[in-house]
């Protein structure tokens, strides 16, 4: 599918990636191996709590990340590695996100709760898990910004917290979480009720759009879980919640609720009305440089979980970038793709709600049941788009970035960047790319990313991204079936 007119970009890209293999290269040999700022230094690391990537390991314990890693070896030697059984292959590899070395009994979680997560099939703690629930739980409470990969269950660390803290004698709000769109406040609500289905005790509202209370409720609940703008309406104007009552607070998908103007008065303004008791826990995959200043001084003296830039991909989400002259182009590789891999299902970006429209006409021609989902349409409308794909009535979603964060469906084994990810002034939105990507490989699963390029412009965008994480993204010649079958396996 190349074309000359493409030759000298296609070197451009080729001569990017060797600077980045160089570029590999020199990190590893003059970069310090923890360059977090000194007064970045987590309290409980201090306190002797365990953290990601500090230097207190002891003998011992290398000795079992040798032997961990010898037997990783073995088993990927022996084809032992599939979907199956991988987590737990990725749980006992020190160099994965999901390696833990404790187990959900060790994290001291209240009984009925231990018996939430072990119904919903974890069999251990993920490294965030691992780390962020002891100083979450810890006394007096901690505040926390943490940053973990997507899909590596930030979600289920701050449920536990939150419903450990939950005193259910009280009946009144003391947990209140905040999402940044109404498919996430529903999605982590499902995540509540799921991991509290042994503690009846405690019971959740969801303060979200279409919720309507008469006026004067008190809510006897005591987690709510909504969206800035109506969680603020029920603290301030409507009084539903006393929020000098609330004990924890959560900003999840903290960067964009930061970043983003209106989520970020909001926001602000329910975290004013908190008592300064009040522990504020913040977490993403994402936090930019300057967000995460921000993050540092509006939250007092917290315990940092801080991602370094090589580690926010994970090498579990193959990357790989097709290059096209034209939107036709690119849907028909994206043809070829269906055409040589079996894709359980499938997230497809778009930069446009146009683009999106016509994909999702030309996929379902061809014969796929689509779905498509936008930013115009009604956020009721919105989740119930995101609930038939969940239960796999569509095998592919037709998306903008509305859908970009945070969604976890597990089946989806592609995600397509049909247009690549750019903020407003044209520069790569590499946050965006990252959760984007973040779609498929969750929590351990094989992904593949497929980045289709196709002016000068987007190969420089692409470029930079590659840049930014430091990873290489290789090429696939989508006219050949064999090439694609490849990746694949
Ligand atoms: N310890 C565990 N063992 C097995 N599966 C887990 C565990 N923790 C979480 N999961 C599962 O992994 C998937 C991803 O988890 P979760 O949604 O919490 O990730 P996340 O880090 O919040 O992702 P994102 O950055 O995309 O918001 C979910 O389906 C969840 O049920």
């Amino acid at each position: 599918m190349a074309t000359d007119s493409w030759a000298q970009a296609v070197d451009e890209q080729e001569a990017a990636a060797e600077s980045i293999s160089s570029l590999q290269i020199n990190e590893k040999d003059d970069k310090p191996k923890d360059d977090k700022p000194k007064d970045d230094k987590p309290k409980a690391e201090a306190n002797g709590a365990k953290t990601e990537g500090n230097g207190n390991k002891t003998e011992e314990d290398d000795k079992d990340d040798k032997a961990a890693q010898s037997l990783l070896n073995k088993l990927i030697r022996s084809n032992l590695v599939n979907t199956t059984n991988q987590v737990e292959v990725l749980q006992r590899d020190p160099n994965s996100p999901l390696y833990s070395v404790k187990s959900f009994e060790e994290l001291r979680l209240k009984p009925q709760l231990l018996q939430g997560v072990y119904a919903m099939g974890f069999n251990r703690p993920s490294k965030i898990q691992e780390t962020a629930l002891p100083m979450m739980l810890a006394e007096p409470p901690q505040n926390l910004i943490a940053q973990s990969q997507s899909g590596t269950g930030k979600t289920a660390a701050f449920v536990l917290a939150m419903l450990s803290h939950v005193d259910p004698e009280n009946k009144w709000p003391q947990c209140l979480c905040v999402s940044p769109t109404y498919e996430l406040a529903l999605q982590t609500g499902k995540v509540i009720e799921q991991m509290g289905k042994f503690y009846p005790e405690v019971q959740l509202v969801y303060a979200i759009r279409g919720n309507k209370l008469e006026r004067g409720t008190r809510l006897q609940e005591q987690i709510v879980i909504g969206t800035p703008g109506t969680v603020l309406d029920w603290c301030q104007k409507l009084k539903f919640i006393d929020p000098k009552k609330i004990k924890v607070f959560v900003l999840d998908e903290a960067d964009v609720m930061i970043a983003t103007q209106g989520h970020q008065d909001q926001s602000i303004r329910i975290q004013r009305m908190l008592p300064k008791s009040c522990q504020m826990l913040l977490f993403s995959a994402t936090f930019e440089e300057t967000v995460w200043n921000f993050a540092k001084r509006i939250v007092p003296d917290p315990n940092i979980i801080k991602l370094k830039r090589e580690e926010e991909t994970l090498d579990t989400i193959k990357q790989y970038y097709v290059i096209c002259n034209s939107k036709e182009e690119k849907f028909q590789a994206l043809c070829n793709i269906y055409g040589a891999i079996t894709i359980a299902q499938a997230m497809i970006f778009c930069h446009t709600r146009k683009t999106a429209g016509w994909l999702a006409g030309e996929l379902s021609r061809e014969g796929h049941q689509v779905a498509l989902l936008s930013g115009e349409m009604q956020v009721e409308q919105r989740a119930a788009v995101i609930e038939r794909f969940r239960d796999g009535k569509e095998k592919v979603l037709v998306t903008t970035n509305v859908c970009a964060r945070g969604i976890d469906v597990e089946q989806v084994s592609v995600v397509i960047n049909f247009d690549l990810p750019v903020d407003k002034d044209g520069n790569p939105d590499n946050e965006t790319y990252l959760h984007r990507i973040g779609r498929t490989g969750r929590f351990g699963k094989r992904g593949l990313a497929i980045n289709m390029v196709d002016s000068r412009f987007s190969m420089n965008i692409l470029n930079r991204i590659q840049e930014h994480f430091n990873k290489k993204i290789e090429k696939l010649d989508t006219d050949d079936l064999d090439e694609i079958e490849k990746i694949a396996n």
